[in-house]
């Protein structure tokens, strides 16, 4: 069977090990990473990730002109790259070339441009690709529905070096409707990633947790997500609805 073509930008902190985790899975081939810089680097991203085949082949944002999607077919673009990639594959876009982005933060106009591709192409957008984070997501706002009067808080821990809200917190807050001062971060050490919602309510707490304990977590929600979205029609995409209708199929009935 043929595998899945992938073209990926971004080759940083999580770049590299959601790369790495599509290099190993036997249903993708890692055909080109897009980095921005032109450091001197090996001309394969698996060398750099310490394999001895040769794939994924390193560009520098500045190669990706007209031709570069035509020349270099692939089935699926994932981006890790921050907000400034996705300047870079309207053609892909238009080609129809199907779109992970798995940007935390966009500037507005980014963000625009992002979804002016859902008229061309089917685009997977998550702030936190994670199946477990989105599991919790849907859950709260099931629960918070069961329990309307509970208080809810939000806590995000990260690495020391993060310096922006986390957007999964951001993003819980907005699908709860809490204000942003109901997320509180932390930043300590080399936490991955770590999310609390925290329901109050007379007498008990519930607490809905998820953590994220190596990189490579978003590297498995990516490729959950490349294997729904190849097919699908033109359109917005998100993680948590995919989440919510297995939820909907997988309620026990008592
Ligand atoms: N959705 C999710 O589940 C997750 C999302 N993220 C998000 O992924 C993004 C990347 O995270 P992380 O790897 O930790 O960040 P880093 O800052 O470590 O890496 C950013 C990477 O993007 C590259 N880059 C920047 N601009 C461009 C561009 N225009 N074209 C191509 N490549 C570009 C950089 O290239 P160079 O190396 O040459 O500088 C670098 O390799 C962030 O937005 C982060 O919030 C992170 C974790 C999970
Ligand atoms: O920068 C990161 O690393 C992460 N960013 C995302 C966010 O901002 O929510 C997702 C994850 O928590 C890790």
């Amino acid at each position: 069977m043929e595998k899945i073509r992938v073209g990926f930008f971004g080759f940083g902190k999580t770049g590299k090990v959601v790369a790495n985790e599509f290099l190993s899975d036997p249903l993708f081939t890692l055909t080109w990473v897009v980095r921005r810089s032109q450091v001197d680097h090996q001309k394969y991203a698996s060398h750099m990730l310490g394999h001895e085949f040769a794939a994924g082949e390193i560009f520098a944002a500045t190669d990706v002109n007209e031709d570069f999607f035509l020349a270099r077919p692939v089935d699926i673009i994932v981006d890790f790259s921050d907000s400034t990639g996705v300047r870079l594959y309207k053609k892909a876009a238009q080609m129809g070339i199907p779109i992970i982005s798995a940007i935390s933060k966009y500037e507005p106009q980014d963000l625009e441009l992002l979804q002016s591709y859902i008229k061309l192409t089917p685009v997977l957008y998550s702030p936190n690709i994670t199946l477990g984070i989105n599991v919790v997501m849907v859950a709260a706002q099931i629960l918070q529905k069961i329990a309307p009067h509970a208080d809810i808080e939000i806590v995000e821990e990260h690495f020391k070096g993060k310096t922006e809200i986390s957007g999964t917190a951001q993003k819980i807050a907005s699908v709860l409707n809490l204000e942003p001062e109901h997320v509180n971060s932390i930043r300590v050490g080399g936490i991955v990633g770590h999310h609390e919602i925290i329901f109050g309510m007379p007498y008990q707490i519930i607490r809905l947790s998820h953590q994220s304990i190596n990189r490579a977590a978003f590297g498995q929600g990516a490729i959950f997500g490349a294997k729904f979205l190849i097919g699908k029609p033109p359109g917005m995409y998100t993680m948590e609805t995919i989440i919510a209708e297995m939820f909907r199929q997988n309620i026990p009935v008592y």
